[in-house]
C-alpha cells in the first residue's frame, strides 16, 4: 500500500520583493508502506520543502499530497522528523528529553518513563538516562534524537540530513543502527541528504530531483541485500556500479546549480 503520495505538487513561496518564486514544479513521488526513500539532489532544488510538505508544516500551491490516501491538512501524530539541528529540549533529562513524546499524547508518567528506558537501550544509550543533552557527543544527542522520534512508533519518518553534522566514522555508524532500528518498526522514510553514497547504503530508492524548481528527474531502485553494514557497503560492486549509473543523472543537476550560484556572484 502507498504510505506517501505527491501528484503534481507545486510550491510557490511569497518573496520579500513581493513576487513569487517557485520551489517544487509537477512533483510526483510515492513512498509505499515501509518503503525506505532517499532524495538527493542540488542544493536549493526543493528537498527539505517536500518533507514540510509532507510533514503538514506547509500547503502545496497545486497538486496533492497524500498520507494512508488522505489529503495532508496539519501536522499528523504518525509523523516523526528528525532533523540535522537537535530538536532535545537542553533542560530535560535524557529520559525526560524521550518520555516527552508518550507524556504529551497523556501516557501515565511511570509508563512513559518505562518506553523511555527501553528506547534508549534499543538506541544504545542505556547507563545515560539522567545525563542532560550538553553532556553528551553530537553521535550521542543524535541517538537520543531518534529515540525520541521513534517511540512514537512514526507510520512516516521524515528525516532532513539528520547526520550531516557528524563526523564521517561517527556518521557511517549511526546510518547502519538506523537500519537496524528501522527494521524494528518500519515506518515509510523520507531521507534527504546531499550524499549520494548515503543515499544508495541506506534506501530502498533514490530519487534525484532536479536543480530548482525541483521536479523528480530519475528514480533508482536499490536492491543491494539486507540487513546492510553502511561502513561496508560500499565496496560492494554492485554498490559502485549503481553510484555511477545514478550519479551520470546527479552531475547535470549539480553542475547547472552551481553555475547558475556562480552566475550571481559574478552579477553581484
Ligand atoms: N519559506 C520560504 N520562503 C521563501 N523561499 C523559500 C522558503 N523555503 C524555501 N525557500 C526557497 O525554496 C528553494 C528550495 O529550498 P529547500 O530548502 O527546499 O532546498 P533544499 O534542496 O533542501 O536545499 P539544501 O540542499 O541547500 O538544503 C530555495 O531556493 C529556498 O530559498
Amino acid at each position: 500500500m502507498t504510505a506517501i503520495e505527491l501528484r503534481g505538487v507545486t510550491k510557490r513561496f511569497r518573496t520579500a520583493d513581493g513576487g513569487t518564486y517557485t520551489a517544487l514544479k509537477d512533483l510526483d513521488l510515492t513512498v509505499a508502506d515501509g518503503e525506505f526513500c532517499a532524495v538527493v539532489g542540488p542544493t536549493g532544488c526543493g528537498k527539505s520543502t517536500t518533507l514540510t510538505l509532507v510533514s503538514g508544516l506547509e500547503q502545496p500551491s497545486a497538486g496533492e499530497v497524500l498520507v494512508d490516501g488522505r489529503p495532508v491538512t496539519g501536522i499528523a501524530p504518525t509523523t516523526g522528523f528528525v532533523f540535522q539541528q537537535d530538536a532535545v529540549f537542553p533542560w530535560k533529562s535524557v529520559l525526560d528529553n524521550v518520555a516527552a513524546g508518550p507524556l504529551f499524547r497523556g501516557t501515565p508518567k511511570a509508563d512513559a518513563r518505562t518506553q523511555a528506558r527501553d528506547w534508549l537501550r534499543r538506541v544504545g544509550l542505556a547507563g545515560f538516562e539522567d545525563r542532560y543533552p550538553h553532556q553528551l557527543s553530537g553521535g550521542m544527542r543524535k541517538r537520543v534524537a531518534l529515540a525520541q522520534s521513534l517511540i512514537n512508533q512514526p507510520r512516516i519518518l521524515l528525516m532532513d540530513e539528520p547526520f550531516s553534522a557528524l563526523d564521517v566514522q561517527t556518521r557511517a555508524i549511526m546510518s547502519t543502527e538506523l537500519l537496524s532500528l528501522w527494521d524494528q518498526t518500519k515506518p515509510a522514510v523520507v531521507f534527504v541528504t546531499h550524499d549520494l553514497e548515503e543515499a544508495i547504503a541506506l534506501a530502498d530508492k533514490v530519487v534525484v530531483l532536479t536543480a530548482g524548481p525541483g521536479t523528480v528527474k530519475a528514480e533508482f531502485t536499490i536492491d543491494l541485500p539486507r540487513p546492510r553494514v553502511v561502513q561496508e557497503i560500499r565496496f560492494d560492486p554492485q554498490f559502485v556500479a549503481l553510484y555511477g549509473h545514478i550519479w551520470e543523472a546527479l552531475r547535470a543537476e549539480v553542475a547547472e546549480a552551481y553555475a547558475r550560484s556562480t552566475a550571481i556572484g559574478v552579477a553581484a
